[in-house]
């Protein structure tokens, strides 16, 4: 089973104006898609970022890939380490942690990884995480990923959340999102107001949907002194507190102190991380994500390495389409230590570049396709309309603090200043 062709498509859809500690995000977000063509006709997809200096590095790797087996994933990783040798990408947006030459070699890999297993999936009838050592559970938990947010981006009428900007109304967002997906566990993105206003917002969620676990991610917008006070203060109401404040040495300060454990998608992005966190026990649980630890296989080996420290694991999510949420689907089901419901930005979208149908929520879940392969179907009209929005809206890049100024002169983002 040879690869072809690859095509890659950078796509942009539309987001609403959430908030976070950078700023606010854009009219549109940007993804990028492949489809890579194998023999018998079949084509893997993938699903990963679309800001430009991604999109150049994925570039450099396309014209290596052709006549390359798709079920040799270590040649796979050899070929982009060898052609991406040197490259460090940035973190365009400062919220997945730092970037280094593994990580972005575990980013651009984790693209054409997941088009491969998609492919072999298709080829010999199983789903993904059948490939993946087979499904540890039938349905995947979600969790309602709640955004303070603005009622409308600038120039353009309101969407349908609407303004949420007080606790009243992160309450009806919770409501809306539990009526329609039936999520259970709550996470709140904080960082936007001082932390007062947000522990009050929590406390609104705590009483109005009790008995659902909460969490809180201010994306390491707090001293470690601010995290330790938000920490006492919101002791026995979160599941867990993510990414209070920045580092390992901070993070371990912080959870030295607090009675819940600690969760990050910052401080711990790639497995030279593991030693020192789990040494300095900063970390009660890791937010995975298979878009830049390296795609879904290195994900499992991520869930072992958390197992074998006590660590539980969760999933981290950036605003993405429905081959990234088949993805986290079919390897969250294929990892057995999965502690906590995973996030998504789901929600949040209005469109997609799939097919309906497949990919359902229900109490919160969702159910792992039972077709080969991911088990999605690419909707190739959408797919253009996407790409010609990704044209049309002129972005290269995520940059939330820019945005925020038009709507904030003079706005600088808070990290650790709380
Ligand atoms: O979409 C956002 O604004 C989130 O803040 C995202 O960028 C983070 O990476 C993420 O969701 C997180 O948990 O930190
Ligand atoms: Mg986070």
């Amino acid at each position: 089973m040879k690869i072809r062709d690859v095509v890659l498509t950078p796509v942009a859809f539309a987001d609403a104006p959430l908030l976070n500690v950078m700023g606010v995000h854009e009219p549109f977000a940007l993804r990028s898609v492949v489809q890579v063509a194998c023999d018998d006709g079949v084509v893997g997809l993938g699903e990963s970022y679309g800001d430009a200096a991604f999109l150049g590095e994925v570039r450099k790797v396309l014209p290596e890939l052709a006549g390359h087996d798709i079920f040799d994933l270590p040649g796979l990783k050899r070929i982009i380490a060898r052609t991406l040798a040197g490259t460090v990408l940035t973190d365009e947006h400062g919220l997945i942690g730092g970037f280094s030459i593994r990580k972005t070699i575990a980013s651009v890999y984790s693209l054409f990884e997941v088009a491969c297993l998609d492919a072999q999936g298709q080829f010999l009838g199983r789903p993904v995480a059948d490939l993946l050592g087979g499904k540890a559970r039938e349905a995947v938990d979600f969790s309602a990923y709640l955004f303070y947010k603005y009622g409308a981006h600038l120039d353009a009428e309101a969407d349908s959340w609407g303004e949420i900007l007080t606790p009243e109304a992160l309450v009806g967002s919770a409501q809306r999102m539990v009526d329609e997906y039936g999520f259970r566990s709550i996470k709140l993105k904080g960082g936007v107001f001082a932390p007062e206003q947000e522990i009050e917002g929590i406390r609104a969620l705590a009483e109005a949907f009790p008995g659902h676990p909460l969490r809180i991610d201010p994306n390491a917008a707090w001293t470690p002194e601010t995290s330790i006070r938000v920490a006492a203060e919101l002791d026995g109401v979160l599941e867990y507190l993510e990414d209070p404040t920045p580092g390992i040495e901070g993070m371990a300060r912080v959870a030295r102190e607090a009675s819940m454990p600690l969760a990050t998608n910052m401080c711990v992005v790639n497995f030279g991380d593991l030693e020192p966190a789990f040494r300095a026990r900063a970390i009660g649980v890791l937010l995975s994500d298979h878009h830049f630890w390296g795609g879904m296989r290195d994900t499992q080996a991520l869930s072992v390495a958390c197992e074998s420290f006590g660590v539980g694991l969760s999933m981290h999510s950036n605003s993405h389409l429905g081959i990234s949420l088949a993805a986290m689907v079919h390897v969250a089901a294929a990892t057995p230590h999965l502690t906590y419901a995973c996030d998504t930005h789901w929600p949040w979208k209005t469109a997609d570049v799939i097919e309906p149908g497949v990919l359902n929520f229900a109490g919160g879940a969702v159910a792992v396709p039972d077709r080969p392969g991911l088990g999605i179907t690419l909707d190739q009209d959408a797919l253009a309309r996407a790409h010609e929005d990704y044209v049309r809206c002129g972005l290269t890049k995520r940059d939330d603090v820019t945005y925020m100024r038009r709507y904030t002169p003079g706005f600088e983002p808070n990290t650790a200043r709380w």
